[in-house]
């Protein structure tokens, strides 16, 4: 019962296709990315973000990653635009990671990783009357990613950094009221798109990728912050540094990454 999958040898990526036989799927997620085979698509119109910062709920460590939940039974924290053919809401964001100097994104350019990545989750509400009715649909859901770099602090990362604290064990939650995610875009909001899935189980094959080309910076010690939450519970013995939580790119099975501008 419950998540039995994680990151280690045993239960990671390699051995979810176990229990999770959509892993061997044709539209897996993440990819690598390679801009020169991309199709820039000039029909391809801006994306909109209109996140309202009354939103947000609460934060948590869901013994996978940091998440960041928002009320997503109204429309006041939307994405719609680009290849979407209606706007979706924002159910919640996360981040993966990778350990000191070494990657940690799940998507990959031309090969390369970033220190981290950023998933901004949605789901197509128009269409669907739940979260869980559309994660399970080929148009359910829209996660818009974000690159991390490293390098100087970022201005509002810290917002987030100084509460993980709270959150350092496995199934903790606190408070976490009025962060508006805008904070945490880059200046230019071009994008790559294609259609994968979830990239942790139950790996649903629903979602339209967004990945923003332009990268955040954030320094290698917001970035550590990150690592002293754990994988395991406040009751669990073994303590499992929460590092290396991402999927390593999936076969892309001659799917089209199309360019905006
Ligand atoms: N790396 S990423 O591609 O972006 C993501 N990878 N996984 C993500 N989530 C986890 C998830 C679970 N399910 C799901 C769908 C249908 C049946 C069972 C599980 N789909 N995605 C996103 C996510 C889900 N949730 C859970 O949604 C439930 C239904 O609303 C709610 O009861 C839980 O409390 C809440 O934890 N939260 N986030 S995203
Ligand atoms: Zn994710």
């Amino acid at each position: 019962t419950g998540d039995q999958w994680g990151y280690g040898k045993e239960d990671g990526p390699s051995a979810w296709h176990i229990n999770y036989p959509v892993a061997l799927g044709n539209r897996q997620s993440p990819i690598d990315i390679v801009p020169d085979e991309t199709t820039l698509d000039r029909d391809l119109g801006p994306i909109f973000l209109d996140y309202d910062s009354c939103t947000s709920i609460n934060i948590s460590n869901n013994g996978h990653s940091v998440v960041v939940e928002f009320v997503d039974s109204d429309d006041r924290s939307m994405i719609r635009g680009g290849p979407l053919d209606n706007p979706y809401r924002l159910k919640q964001f996360h981040f993966h990671w990778g350990e000191k100097g070494h990657e940690g994104s799940e998507h990959t350019v031309a090969g390369l990783g970033y220190a981290s990545e950023l998933h901004l989750v949605h789901w197509n509400a128009v269409k669907y009357r739940s979260f869980t009715d559309a994660a399970s649909a080929p148009d359910g859901l829209a996660v818009l990613g974000i690159f991390l770099e490293t390098g100087d602090d970022h201005r509002w990362l810290h917002l987030i950094t100084d509460v993980l604290f709270m959150v350092k064990y496995k199934d903790s939650v606190t408070d976490f009221k009025g962060f508006n995610p805008k904070c945490l875009l880059p200046n230019r909001l071009h994008y790559w798109t294609y259609l994968g899935s979830l990239t942790t189980p139950p790996l649903h094959e629903s979602v339209t990728w967004i990945l923003l080309k332009e990268p955040i910076v954030v320094s290698d010690k917001q970035l550590g912050m990150f690592r002293m939450l754990l994988f395991n519970g406040e009751e669990e013995d073994e303590r499992k540094k929460m590092e290396n939580n991402f999927r390593p790119p999936q076969p892309l099975n001659g799917r089209e990454v199309r360019s905006s501008n």
